[in-house]
C-alpha cells in the first residue's frame, strides 16, 4: 500500500498506478490542476492531443521542472492519436504537434486513442450530409506498424491502445514486434470489464481505468442520469473507512490491479484523491462494488456504424 508504487509494464518499464486525468479540463485551468497534482504526489498525467490543452499542461510541466519539484524521468506522460491521423505519413507529425505541445521530448506512452480511423484534415469529427462521422479506409494495424518507428526514433518509451475490444487487440498482437504495454478503457463498478481485463492479463498488457469517478461532468450528461458517485453502496463502504466514494472508487480500480486516471481541476479534490494510500479494500467489498455491474458504458463515441467501431462485440 505504499504510495503510488509503480506497475511493471510488460518492456520492464514502469507506470505510477495513479495519474491526473485531463479531458474537459479548461486551457484556463488545467495548469493550475498539473501544478497542485505534482505538489500532492501525482507523477502521471493522462493527455490527449484531443483535449486541446496540452500547451497548457506543458506549461505547467514547465514550471514545474524549472522550479526543481521533479524532473522528467521522474514524471509518466501519456498521450494520445486521435483518429484523424491514422494514416501511416501522418502518424510522426501527430506525435511532433503533442510534444512541441507538452514541452517534451519524448512521451512515455503514446496510445491509439480509438480504432476507428476518420476522415483526415483538421476537423475533429469530420461529419457527412448524414450527420455520421466520415471513416477513413486506414486500418489500425497500419497504423499501428507506424507507431512502433516511434518507439525507435525515441519519441516514445512505450505504446498501447486505447477503446479496443479483444479482436481488435488481437489483431495488433498479430503483428506488433514492439508489444502494446497497455490498453486504456473505461472501468468502474456499473462497466467492470472483467473479461477484457483478464484477457489482456494473459497478455501482460496492463489496463487503466478511465472515467473511474462515472465521469459525471460528461458534455452528455442529462440532469436525471444514475450518478456513481451518489450510489449508497459505495457510500456505506467509504464510511467503514473513513473515506469518500471517489475514494472507494479510486481504491476500486488499484485493488484490482488497475492503473486509474481520475480527472479534477479543483485542488481539494485533486489531494482526496491521491489520499487512498492509507486504506485497502477487502475482496468481500470488491465482490459488493462489482455486483453493481449494469453494463453502463458512458464513453461510447456514438458512431456505430462505423466499421472499427469496437463495442458491438461483448467485450
Ligand atoms: N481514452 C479515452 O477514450 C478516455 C480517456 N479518459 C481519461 O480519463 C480521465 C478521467 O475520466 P473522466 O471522464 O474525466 O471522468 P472521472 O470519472 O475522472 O470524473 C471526473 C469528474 O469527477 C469530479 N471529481 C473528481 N474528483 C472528485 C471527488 N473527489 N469528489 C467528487 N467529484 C470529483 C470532477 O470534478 P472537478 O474537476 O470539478 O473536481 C469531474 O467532474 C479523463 O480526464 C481522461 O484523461 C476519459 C474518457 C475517455
Ligand atoms: O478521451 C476521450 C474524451 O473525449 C473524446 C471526445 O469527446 C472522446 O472520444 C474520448 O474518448
Amino acid at each position: 500500500m505504499a504510495a503510488n508504487v509503480p506497475i511493471i509494464l510488460n518492456n520492464g518499464r514502469t507506470c505510477p498506478v495513479l495519474g491526473l486525468g485531463t479531458w474537459k479540463s479548461k486551457p484556463g485551468e488545467v495548469a493550475q490542476a498539473v501544478k497542485d497534482a505534482i505538489d500532492a504526489g501525482y507523477r502521471h498525467i493522462d493527455c490527449a492531443h484531443v483535449y486541446m490543452n496540452e500547451k497548457e499542461v506543458g506549461q505547467a510541466l514547465k514550471e514545474k521542472f524549472d522550479e526543481g519539484a521533479v524532473k522528467r524521468e521522474d514524471i509518466f506522460i501519456t498521450s494520445k492519436l486521435w483518429c484523424t491521423s491514422h494514416r501511416p505519413d501522418l502518424v510522426e507529425g501527430a506525435i511532433k504537434t503533442t510534444l512541441s505541445n507538452l514541452g517534451l521530448d519524448y512521451l512515455d506512452l503514446y496510445l491509439i486513442h480509438w480504432p476507428q480511423a476518420f476522415k483526415e484534415g483538421e476537423e475533429i469529427f469530420p461529419t457527412g450530409a448524414d450527420g455520421k462521422v466520415i471513416p477513413s479506409p486506414v486500418d489500425f494495424v497500419d497504423t499501428y506498424k507506424e507507431m512502433e518507428k516511434l518507439v525507435e526514433k525515441g519519441l516514445t518509451r512505450s505504446l498501447g491502445l486505447s477503446n479496443f475490444n479483444k479482436k481488435q487487440i488481437e489483431r495488433v498482437l498479430e503483428v506488433a514486434s514492439v508489444k502494446p504495454v497497455m490498453l486504456q478503457i473505461e472501468v468502474h463498478p456499473y462497466l467492470n470489464q472483467q473479461k477484457l481485463i483478464d484477457f489482456c492479463k494473459l497478455h501482460d498488457i496492463a489496463i487503466t481505468a478511465y472515467s473511474p469517478l462515472g465521469s459525471p461532468d460528461r458534455p452528455w450528461a442529462k440532469p436525471d442520469d444514475v450518478k456513481l458517485l451518489d450510489d449508497p453502496k459505495l457510500k456505506a463502504i467509504g464510511d467503514k473507512y473513513g473515506k469518500s466514494s471517489a475514494q472507494v472508487l479510486i481504491r476500486y480500480a488499484i485493488d484490482r490491479g488497475l492503473i486509474v486516471i481520475p480527472k479534477s481541476v479543483s485542488k481539494n479534490r485533486i489531494v482526496q484523491n491521491f489520499n487512498v494510500f492509507d486504506f485497502q479494500l477487502t475482496l468481500d467489498d470488491i465482490m459488493e462494488i462489482s455486483s453493481l455491474e449494469c453494463n453502463g458504458r458512458i464513453c461510447s463515441m456514438g458512431d456505430t456504424h462505423h466499421p472499427d467501431y469496437p463495442f458491438h462485440d461483448e467485450y
